[in-house]
């Protein structure tokens, strides 16, 4: 695990967009794992930007996204398909057709799981996997407890993801109480991880994670401790606990 410390927000998300920029120019055809919630937002301005100085291209670039609610269609305000599409991919060259966010509206929530696990498979499976953290130490939708052995799957929402992610929506009760996640297992098969932490809600999670010496499902950002090729760029008000400890 190498943790890069920066100063704030827009420090983490310049450095995790070079990050992410290094990577797909040196090899251009990358599965890139993308992540959605406020924390990768201002690296996903930076990839933007960058693209719009001619600094990058995503024309051979795959991605696949972490999550999607359930019962959202894809068109709806609050799904992570229209947070991909207004936030990232309608500002770059990347064809629409490699673009892969699960579907939550599908009729068949379980063929869904199996087909995007089958899609990540004949990819060659995730090259650079962006992720954020949940205050309750979530990964993608993986609430605590979830079995560190599964692949996509559905997930009931906790109430305390559910509350945290209210900002976005008119009132708590919009809030889907499923969502669709990549499992655990897929996301530390991910040959790289780049973990974004920012903000003081984030610091007790984030002490756990740099304290944490074995994985526990009751922790699920438990499971990328052992993981060989993890960064992590925290700024200093998620690392605020952790520098107070030592
Ligand atoms: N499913 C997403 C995660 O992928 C994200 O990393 C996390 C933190 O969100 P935020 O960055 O808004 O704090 O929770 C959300 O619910």
């Amino acid at each position: 695990m190498k943790l890069i410390q920066v100063k704030d927000k827009d420090e983490m998300s310049r450095l995790g967009a070079k990050h992410i920029i290094h990577r797909v120019n040196n090899q251009p055809k990358l599965v890139l794992g993308l992540a959605t919630g406020g924390t990768p937002l201002g690296t996903y301005h930076y990839l933007v930007d960058e693209y719009n100085k001619k600094r990058i291209s995503y024309q051979d670039v795959t991605t696949v996204n972490l999550d999607e609610y359930v019962g959202l269609t894809q068109k709806h305000p609050n799904s992570y398909h229209t947070y991909m599409e207004e936030n990232l991919f309608k500002f770059i060259d990347i064809p629409l057709n490699k673009t892969h966010i699960p579907d939550g509206s599908a009729d068949n929530l379980d063929k869904e799981c199996q087909e995007y696990d089958t899609l990540i498979e004949s990819l060659g499976g995730i090259d650079l996997q962006l992720l954020g953290i949940g205050e309750n130490g979530h990964i993608g939708f993986n609430e605590p407890g979830t079995s560190f052995d599964q692949r996509t799957h559905v997930i009931e929402l906790t109430e305390s993801t559910r509350v945290a992610n209210a900002r976005y929506f008119s009132k708590i009760e919009d809030v889907p109480k499923f969502a669709i996640t990549m499992g655990i297992l897929t996301i530390c098969e991910s040959k790289e991880i780049v973990l974004l932490v920012s903000g003081e809600n984030k610091a007790e999670a984030l002490d756990q994670l740099l304290r944490q010496k074995k994985e526990d499902e009751a922790f699920p950002a438990s499971a990328l401790i052992h993981h060989p090729n993890l960064t992590i760029y925290a700024d200093e008000s998620a690392l605020s606990l952790y520098k107070s400890k030592r």
